[in-house]
């Protein structure tokens, strides 16, 4: 019977499922990410791993496991937690979940963007502070989204997904992309910009690139400051796609008017962390994908995958085949 270890207990009948095709399914039992030694002991002897955005899937982890390891399954799209080019030379396969969460994460881009700009969550703690006394014409004021441009940093399945949202709100769209995208220009009315330009002429900017060397802090001081003044930043891509730092100062000295995260660095972001002091920015705990259809079969297509290579099949979403 093949070892399958999984980093966190997945929602829905998935893991129920391997167990009844005749995996012995070990799930490691807490809420939280294993500690490293923990993690490096229970892979141990594993044909296959089903990982998080929170474990570090590296050569000292593939190796632990042993050679008999042959697939990695990452619950989620974003691979930066994983050493593809590791697991390309030792003939492991790496899988994970493209599209099935697409229109969760836009969904949730958008309500930040909504919230932050609207000041949605300010409103609410102001009203449950008892600070509500009366109906006053300059009351926690906001940049209308209706009309507005959007500035789109990634314009793949997510980036695209918020646009068409955007369209919905008459917003028009600009986006960036080291491609140009002419059907997605087409069904959107999109126009491709650089980003420099994208930053100067966005209302809002909402990023959706992976994480990679190249977008590592794309959003630094220097961008920061070419954005409008009053212009708002979501970010549900990576934490670290942006400088904290300099979020912070455009947030205190300009341009910015607010901020909505999904993702932050550090992460989790400590609950002293300046930013959360700031009243307009609105910070969710990484959840763009967390739609309760989506999470169950985020799990379906993990299991799946992770059966197929293990059976001998094809995998449907690898971005590692060696
Ligand atoms: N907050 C969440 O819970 C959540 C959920 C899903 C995905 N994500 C993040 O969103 C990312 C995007 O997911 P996706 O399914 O849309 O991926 P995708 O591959 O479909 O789209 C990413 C796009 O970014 C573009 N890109 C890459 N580098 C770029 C750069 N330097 N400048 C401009 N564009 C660049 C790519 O060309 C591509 O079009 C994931 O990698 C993940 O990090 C976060
Ligand atoms: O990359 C992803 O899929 C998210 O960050 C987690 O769902």
């Amino acid at each position: 019977m093949e070892r399958v270890f999984v980093t966190r207990n997945l929602p829905g009948p998935a893991l129920g499922e391997l167990r009844r095709a005749g995996y012995q399914v070990d799930v490691w039992p807490e809420f939280t990410a294993p500690p490293r030694e923990a993690l490096l002991e229970r892979v141990r002897g594993a044909a296959g791993l089903i990982t998080m955005l929170e474990d570090r899937a590296d050569a000292e982890l593939m190796d632990a496991a042993g050679p008999q390891l042959k697939v990695i399954a990452q619950y989620s799209v974003g691979l930066d937690n994983v050493d593809l080019e590791a697991a390309r030379k030792r003939g492991i396969v790496v899988t994970h979940t493209p599209g099935v969460l697409t229109d969760a994460t836009a969904d949730l881009a958008f309500a930040l963007l909504a919230a932050a700009a609207r000041r949605v969550v300010e409103g609410h703690d102001y009203v449950r502070r008892g600070e509500w006394k009366t109906w006053h014409p300059e009351l926690l004021l906001g940049p209308e989204l209706h009309c507005a441009t959007v500035g789109v940093v990634g314009f793949g399945r997510i980036g695209q997904a918020f646009a068409r949202r955007a369209r919905g709100f008459e917003m028009k769209v600009l986006y960036a992309s080291r491609h140009p995208k002419p059907e997605a220009e087409a069904a959107l009315d999109a126009e491709r910009v650089e980003l420099d330009e994208l930053l100067a002429r966005a209302d809002f900017v909402s990023l959706h690139t992976p994480l990679t060397p190249e977008t590592h802090r794309l959003m630094n001081a220097e961008r920061l400051a070419r954005m409008k003044e009053g212009a708002v930043l979501v970010n549900t891509a990576r934490g670290k796609v942006v400088d904290t730092g300099a979020l912070l100062d455009a947030l205190e000295h300009g341009p910015l008017f607010a901020a909505g995260l999904d993702v932050t660095d550090p992460e989790p972001l400590p609950a002293d962390h300046p930013l959360l002091r700031h009243p307009r920015v609105v910070v969710t705990p990484h959840i763009g994908s967390a739609g309760m259809r989506t999470r169950r079969r985020m799990a379906e297509m993990v299991t799946h995958d992770l059966r197929a290579v293990l059976e001998g099949r094809a995998p449907k979403h690898a971005a590692v085949l060696p």
